[in-house]
């Protein structure tokens, strides 16, 4: 049988990060004018996503996602192209209105535990070195939009053959994050 695809970034294995990797440039598919991010760190956190609303490219089952300081991130060229898909959605994906990729992801709201933190897709680069996707989440999610429930198991097992563990949220580590801000902000926890 044929290997269940995920995504085309992961579906053949992927590369370590780059020792001292500090960055490099997110170009969107328009081939006249496209627009241009620079990202000047590292990423962290990259995992792949099973979400309806992170971006994916066309015949992808999952998007891959990783997160970086927001002061990290200029649009450097076409930021007139640039459009909120959802003002009302916690994440804010900044998407172009041409070829419609997401360039980048922000958190406007000051109190949610991810504030600070910008979502960017460094398949946009031709750059070498991103840190690579280290689990995957929101996985039943790929249900929402349409992938047929009794293919789950396999999705589920490719994924673990590609060390990307699945999970239906994010990963514990994050989880614990988000509950432990919440927790601190509500006074549960001192
Ligand atoms: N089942 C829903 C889940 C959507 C969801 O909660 N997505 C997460 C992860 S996106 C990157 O990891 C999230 O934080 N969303 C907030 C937002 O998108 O604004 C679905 O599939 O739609
Ligand atoms: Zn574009
Ligand atoms: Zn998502």
């Amino acid at each position: 049988m044929a290997k269940v695809s995920i995504h085309p970034a992961v579906d053949n294995g992927f590369k370590p990060a780059k020792k001292d990797f500090a960055g490099g440039t997110l170009t969107c598919k328009c081939t006249t004018n496209p627009v241009e991010v620079k990202i000047s760190a590292q990423t962290a956190h990259n995992h792949a996503c099973g979400c309806t609303k992170c971006w994916k490219p066309a015949g992808a089952t999952f998007a891959v996602i990783a997160v970086v300081g927001r002061d990290k991130v200029k649009v450097t060229k076409n930021e007139n192209k640039l459009k909120i898909v959802d003002p009302s959605a916690t994440i804010q994906r900044h998407a172009c209105k041409e070829c419609g990729v997401h360039m980048f992801g922000r958190i406007e709201k000051k109190e949610h535990p991810f504030y600070g933190l910008d979502f960017v897709h460094t398949e946009l680069s031709k750059d070498e070195g991103w840190s690579p996707p280290e689990f995957a989440a929101f996985v039943s999610s790929i249900i929402e939009s349409g992938y047929k429930p009794e293919g789950m198991g396999a999705v589920r097992a490719r994924l673990r053959e590609l060390k990307l563990e699945p999970y239906d949220c994010l990963s514990p580590p994050l989880m614990d994050f988000i509950a432990t801000h919440i927790a601190k902000a509500s006074g549960a926890l001192k």
